[in-house]
């Protein structure tokens, strides 16, 4: 056979991935200190020296690599930082070395608990929620007159949207821009009575001091973002800026595409605004109520009643709990995912379920998965959180491992629930074309427990 002609370069490279991937540490040492440009270089596939390092369980040239100022972000072809090419192949001590990063990386304390879900969908904190100012009218007051303030508005708790997608921060896959209103847009709407506003926060990062007083006509720099809803439609009182806008007609799946920045705003936004539009009256006596805290409190107008006495949840936002779990097979190569019979055809996801009253997630976990697929659930762990603003869930995703593996499905809410393997999952993230089935949306908790769980960069 000819042999391959290859620059003195690229054979180079070659030699030290082959260095790398065979765990010679003095070999790869003494080449980056020849050539420091070695150290990040890629082969085939995509695959570093840190990732080769990785996946064969060479500790002391991955150490080596990181020492030397080594990159830990990039992916190879198949999605996978070295962090999960570690975790993949269960080399734990590589993988807690990799996600402990730099010194002042506050992961290195609690290297087991790291996960990269900070980064999904709607839990993006765009915003400084800045709540101490919430209670300040003055202040509220005047960010409103503010040039600059930004009003989201929302008609029947969906969005005013362009259909022009954001650049500065948005995913290949966003279609619809949040519309940025100013004052004079929404002048009608203001203290119409059956709006309501609330504030949202305020751009990161803070300019000054969260406490400093401002002064009549005094801009302490803070661009203010508030939102303003009604049931009744808008079109005819608004100013729209532009005649692309419209409101989304439905919020699935029209509110998970959007930048992950305005979809942590949404997150927020609807989820308040949901509450404001289902608790109008006093849910203690019925009475009728006062928007209080630049829209976070609603403040019962009936002298004496109980609401007013002590502190009543009732007066706050509601948020509810929801388990979502990966249940994994008592072998460890197999997941449990379910179908509802409005999931679109050939969908797979993770079960879930609201947590109950004096239940703690655990329990929620083994009770939900019993219910729904008449498996038994031992462990549980806690993996990463999510607000899902549909309206006002909070995400609580786990793995949890399986005790039995009969599957016995509560046909009410669930269609199908089957074993996967753990390669019918990867050829569904990576061949979604040959699989078996499809993942939920990468928008979705689920999808970030599935591919968590099979090592790869859940996000990409
Ligand atoms: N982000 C994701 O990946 C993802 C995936 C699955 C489910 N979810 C969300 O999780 C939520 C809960 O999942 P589920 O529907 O399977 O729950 P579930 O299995 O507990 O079943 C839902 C039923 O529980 C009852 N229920 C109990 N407490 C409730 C409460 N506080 N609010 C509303 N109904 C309550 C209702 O009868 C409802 O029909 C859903 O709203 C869904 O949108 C999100
Ligand atoms: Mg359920
Ligand atoms: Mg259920
Ligand atoms: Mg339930
Ligand atoms: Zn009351």
């Amino acid at each position: 056979m000819a042999a391959l002609t290859m620059n003195p370069k690229a054979e180079m490279v070659e030699r030290f991935l082959d260095f790398a991937a065979r765990g010679d540490k003095e070999k790869v040492t003494s080449m980056i200190s020849n050539s420091s440009f070695l150290i990040n270089q890629s082969g085939e596939k995509g695959w570093t020296a840190l990732m080769l390092a990785a996946r064969n369980g060479h500790f002391e040239v991955v150490k080596t690599l990181l020492a030397k100022g080594c990159d830990t972000s990039p992916v190879n072809k198949s999605e996978q930082t070295a962090y999960d090419i570690a975790r993949f192949w269960g080399h734990k001590h590589i993988a807690t070395l990799l996600c402990r990063g730099q010194d002042g990386d506050p992961h290195r304390v609690l290297p087991d608990m790291h996960s990269d879900g900070e980064n999904l969908y709607f839990n993006h904190e765009f915003l400084d929620r800045l709540s101490e100012r919430r209670t300040d009218s003055t202040w509220l007051a005047a960010k409103q007159r503010a040039p600059d303030t930004v009003f989201l508005l929302f008609y029947s708790l969906n969005p005013l949207v362009t259909s022009e997608p954001l650049k500065e921060d948005g995913r290949g896959d966003c279609s619809y821009q949040l519309s940025r209103l100013r004052r004079p847009s929404v002048e009608p709407l203001l203290g119409h009575p059956n709006t309501t506003l609330i504030f949202l926060g305020v751009e990161k990062p803070r300019t000054c001091a969260p406490n400093t007083a401002m002064d009549d006509g005094e801009d302490d720099g803070l661009t203010a973002w508030f939102a303003l809803s009604t049931e009744e439609d808008p079109t005819e009182l608004v100013k729209f800026p532009d005649p692309q806008c419209a409101f989304l007609q439905a919020p699935m799946p029209g509110l998970l595409k959007l930048s992950d920045n305005e979809a942590g705003v949404v997150a927020q936004a609807r989820a308040v605004l949901a509450w404001h539009s289902r608790y109008s009256f006093c849910p203690t006596c019925g009475s009728g109520t006062r928007v209080d805290d630049g829209g976070h409190k609603r403040t019962c107008l009936r002298e004496g009643c109980r609401s007013l006495r002590g502190i009543h949840n009732t007066c706050y936002p509601r948020v509810d709990p929801v388990a979502i779990m990966l249940v994994i097979h008592p072998e460890g190569n197999q997941c449990l995912l379910g179908r509802k019979k409005v999931f679109p055809a050939g969908m797979f996801s993770c079960l879930a379920g609201f947590i109950e009253p004096g239940e703690t997630v655990e329990e929620g976990v083994r009770r939900e998965v019993w219910e729904e697929s008449g498996v038994r659930v031992g462990p549980v762990r806690y993996v990463t959180s999510q607000p899902w603003p549909m309206p006002s869930s909070l995400m609580i995703g786990c793995h949890a491992v399986a005790l039995t593996t009969a599957i016995n499905v509560d046909e009410n809410e669930i269609e199908e629930a089957r074993w996967f393997t753990r390669q019918q999952v990867i050829d569904a993230t990576v061949k979604a074309k040959h699989a078996v089935f499809s993942l939920p949306p990468r928008q979705a908790i689920a999808h970030y427990l599935i591919k968590h769980w099979i090592g790869m960069q859940a996000n990409l």
